[in-house]
């Protein structure tokens, strides 16, 4: 039977991975109702053309008249705007892939939860800034959700659910990022350049950057914790270079089951489209003789303070994970537009959450209010800290 796919963030390096899978799957096993981008109109347009999506959304409603112009005749639907963002998250698919980048994908995704269905999340930041609420409209929807992020996926089919009092730790490899081996200085000295010249994945700017930090894998625990039946203290973070074991599962037993693959995100999509069952993906085999050695080490929290920044916001629970989350996209867009150095990325997250404390987030509304809060105080301290514009 054919599967009614929607994808929020179509035109982002997911969404273009989730893409090619959908194009070189079985004619009629897939058919595409919802593709939703932020104001790409021109890769908006070409992915809705080349898929005979139903409809093409943009966030950005400046973008609407080139996305109408992109589709005339194509019979596609084209909106703009967040009423129409919402509305096409809405609307009847039984597979939703969540990949808009940042806090700006919460709305959408929560949207897609409430629909019902599979939702595939790529999207951290939704997890992090409102896990309880995303959480909790999943049991109310009945939805299910399947995690992307590559070591989430593998630690969720390393995971053997029926014994969950057996797991001693889940373990999340990192790869330590393009400064893994960087002096202070070097870091200080960080360009945007070279913090987007990830090692190994070929990723969007904003997470490549949480790579570069080790903000991404500060996320991951977050993200882990809410996703898994595991506490903080059991979670783990082990540097990685080759990244190609991507998550690990330790049991009671002695067992450490661990899901290996090519650092390709159309294996996590691919487990996430075909689950329960399994799909092919033109993926690059692993061949392991070549690869010769793994290597794995210990992370170093003094150079990359997020690791313990991301704990701390972990263990502090209430609305310090909103905080967090939104301090950092405020000191990365800073720092990709050069108003902020590597190392204040940081300082920006730490001020912020030294500054708002940790109120209660009982519900949506809260979330919103605190995240707007913690994006103002972070942008107070960013511009103490950087440079001018
Ligand atoms: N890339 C990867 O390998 C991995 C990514 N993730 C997570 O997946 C998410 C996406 O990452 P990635 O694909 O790399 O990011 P990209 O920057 O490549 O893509 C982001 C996507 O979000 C869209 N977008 C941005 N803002 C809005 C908005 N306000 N409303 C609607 N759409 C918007 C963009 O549209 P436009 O192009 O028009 O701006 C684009 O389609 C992130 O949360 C990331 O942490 C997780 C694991 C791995
Ligand atoms: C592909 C993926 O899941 C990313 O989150 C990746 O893990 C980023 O690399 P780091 O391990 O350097 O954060
Ligand atoms: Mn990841």
């Amino acid at each position: 039977m054919t599967r009614r796919i929607t994808i929020l963030g179509a035109t982002g390096s997911i969404g273009r991975s989730t893409i090619a899978l959908l194009e070189a799957a079985p004619k009629g096993e897939f058919a595409v109702e919802a593709l939703v981008a932020g104001r790409d109109a021109a890769g908006l347009a070409d992915a809705a053309r080349r898929l005979r999506a139903r409809v093409a959304v943009l966030a950005d409603p400046a973008g609407l008249p080139a996305l109408r112009e992109a589709l005339a005749g194509t019979g596609i639907e084209a909106a703009a705007g967040e009423a129409a963002v919402t509305e096409a998250a809405s609307r009847p698919a039984d597979w939703t892939m969540a990949a808009i980048v940042g806090a700006a994908g919460l709305g959408p995704t929560l949207a897609a939860i409430r629909r019902g269905g599979t939702l595939a999340l790529a999207n951290k930041e939704a997890l992090v800034c409102a896990g309880e609420i995303v959480l909790r409209e999943i049991r109310e929807s009945g939805a299910t959700l399947l995690p992307v992020d590559s070591e989430h996926n593998a630690i969720f089919q390393a995971l053997d659910a029926r014994d969950p009092a057996m797991v001693e730790r889940i373990v999340l490899t990192a790869s330590g990022g393009p400064f893994r081996l960087a002096s202070e200085a070097e870091m200080r000295a960080a360009t945007p350049e070279k913090a987007l010249r990830h090692p190994v994945w070929s990723m969007g700017a904003k997470i490549s950057v949480d790579s570069a930090t080790m903000f991404n894998k500060g996320l991951e625990v977050i993200e882990a914790a809410r996703l898994f039946p595991v506490p903080p203290e059991r979670i783990e973070v082990l540097i990685h270079p080759q990244s190609t074991v991507h998550g690990m599962v330790q049991y009671a037993d002695g067992s450490l089951l661990a899901q290996l693959g090519s650092p390709d995100m159309r294996t996590p999509i691919a487990h996430a489209l075909a689950w329960p069952r399994r799909m092919r993906a033109d993926v690059p085999r692993l061949d392991l003789a070549a690869l010769g050695k793994l290597e794995f080490s210990a992370p170093d929290e003094a150079r990359f303070p997020a690791l313990r920044l991301a704990r701390e916001a972990l263990l502090a629970g209430a609305g310090v994970p909103t905080i967090l989350n939104a301090a950092n996209e405020v000191a990365v867009e800073r720092f990709l537009a050069r108003r902020l150095g590597f190392l204040d990325i940081a300082r920006v997250v730490e001020a912020t959450m030294e500054r708002l404390g940790a109120p209660a987030v009982p519900g949506l509304e809260e979330v919103l209010a605190l995240d707007a809060a913690a994006r103002t105080e972070a942008g107070h301290i960013a511009g103490r800290l950087g440079l001018a514009a």
